[in-house]
């Protein structure tokens, strides 16, 4: 086994929306494709990318990362089962890395992580889903996976009629549950803010019949405690899905104080980017394993083999698989939510594009995805997203 070359680009997902914390005009990804030969000399290219939220990381790769892929070959590359093992790579790529400090390191081996899951799906001949239930649930993987619409961004004369419509055309493409922002009134004192987002919760409640449980409601972890508890407060008698990221992601503390006033659900973990981290939200978070959700996404932090001690890390602290729903919205944690029982997977129907979205023949029916049979994640059943591949890679 072994690897014959690792191609990488910068691309843009930019666009004009804004959450409560920064606006994507300036947003960008890194793509690249890992060309791998098994031992009988048939090859296979894998993809990878960055979900949204963190830049592309060019430098990290070429002077760093991809040099180490690229020495990496033979029996560290190879599974127990005869495939291509990503452990090995990781190991080798983060070769002479310190521990903490995990930063963009973890986006740029996630990208590459990622490309070497969709090869070693690709090699065995089976969709990745597949693989990962084959490899580590013993053999059983979902029929579909739950995924809500996320959304609700702020853009510069998105009024509330305008979200309501956004949030409408949801549902009408089959999803139940819907995400908007909060927290992000621009140029708002907190009080005013407040109201104006209560304003809009409620509006978006009247589409959906006034059931809380359909509308989730994410801060980007722009609060202080004091701005949290008081929101807290307001949206306690809605009993939303969950409220997300409402203070700093690594102030695990101060979610403890939170999580002590607010009984529904709470959700973060976007911007933790490492196990240890998110042994860390576990450990001293004050979150609730019958309630909260739990949002780490693999394309961001060091890739399905640090997912992977992640989740073994949860089991070890009484937590399900099936309290964590991905950040991303990307086809990598939708495999991974059906091969390896997750809870769901985020969805952003209208923004991220293309990396944000599945399969093109996989329609949304009552909240809920099926997977195209496929090998490897399935980048080339998604068409926008393919021809941004081909462009790069030819
Ligand atoms: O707006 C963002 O940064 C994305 C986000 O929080 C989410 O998808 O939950
Ligand atoms: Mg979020």
């Amino acid at each position: 086994m072994r690897i014959v070359s690792v191609r990488d680009a910068v691309v843009p997902i930019a666009s004009a929306i804004a959450n409560a914390y920064i606006d994507f005009s300036r947003m960008t990804a890194s793509v690249v494709a890992v060309e791998v030969e098994a031992a009988g000399g048939r090859r296979v290219t894998g993809y990878g990318f960055n979900s949204n939220g963190r830049y592309a990381q060019p430098g990290l790769l070429r002077e760093r990362f991809i040099p180490r892929l690229l020495e990496t070959s033979g029996d560290a590359l190879v599974h127990a089962d005869g495939g291509l093992d990503p452990a090995g790579a990781w190991a080798a790529m983060m070769r002479n890395e310190k521990p903490g400090g995990h930063g963009d390191r973890s986006v740029a081996v996630g990208v590459l992580d990622m490309a070497l899951w969709d090869a070693a799906a690709k090699l065995a001949g089976v969709p990745l889903w597949k693989l990962l239930a084959d490899r580590y649930n013993g053999g059983r993987a979902d029929e579909a996976a739950w995924v809500y619409a996320a959304g609700g961004y702020y853009y510069p004369g998105k009024d509330v009629a305008q979200l309501v419509e956004e949030m409408r055309r949801y549902l009408d493409l089959g999803y139940t549950t819907v995400k908007m922002k909060i927290g992000g009134a621009p140029g708002t004192p907190p009080k005013e803010a407040l109201a104006e987002d209560l304003r809009r919760i409620e509006a978006v409640l009247g589409l959906l019949g006034g059931d809380g449980s359909r509308l989730a409601v994410d801060v980007n972890g722009r609060f202080g405690l004091h701005t949290a508890l008081v929101c807290a407060a307001a949206l306690q008698p809605f009993g939303l899905r969950w409220y997300e990221e409402p203070l700093d992601p690594l102030d695990y503390a101060t979610h403890a104080t939170l999580a002590e006033h607010y009984a529904p659900p709470l959700a973060t973990g976007e911007n933790l980017f490492s196990m240890q981290d998110a042994r860390n939200l576990i450990r001293h978070g004050g979150l609730r394993p019958d309630r909260d959700v739990l949002q780490f996404d693999p394309a961001l932090a060091y890739g399905l083999v640090e997912y992977l001690r992640t989740l073994d890390m949860l089991r070890l602290h009484g937590w399900s698989p099936r309290r964590c729903v991905p950040h991303g919205g990307h086809q990598f944690a939708l495999n991974i939510a059906v091969g390896l029982g997750l809870g769901g997977n985020e969805s952003y129907p209208e923004v991220f594009a293309p990396f944000g979205g599945f399969a093109d023949a996989t329609p949304v029916a009552e909240g809920r995805i099926r997977m195209p049979d496929l090998p490897g994640i399935g980048f080339e059943a998604k068409g926008d997203l393919y021809a941004v591949l081909r462009r790069e890679f030819g």
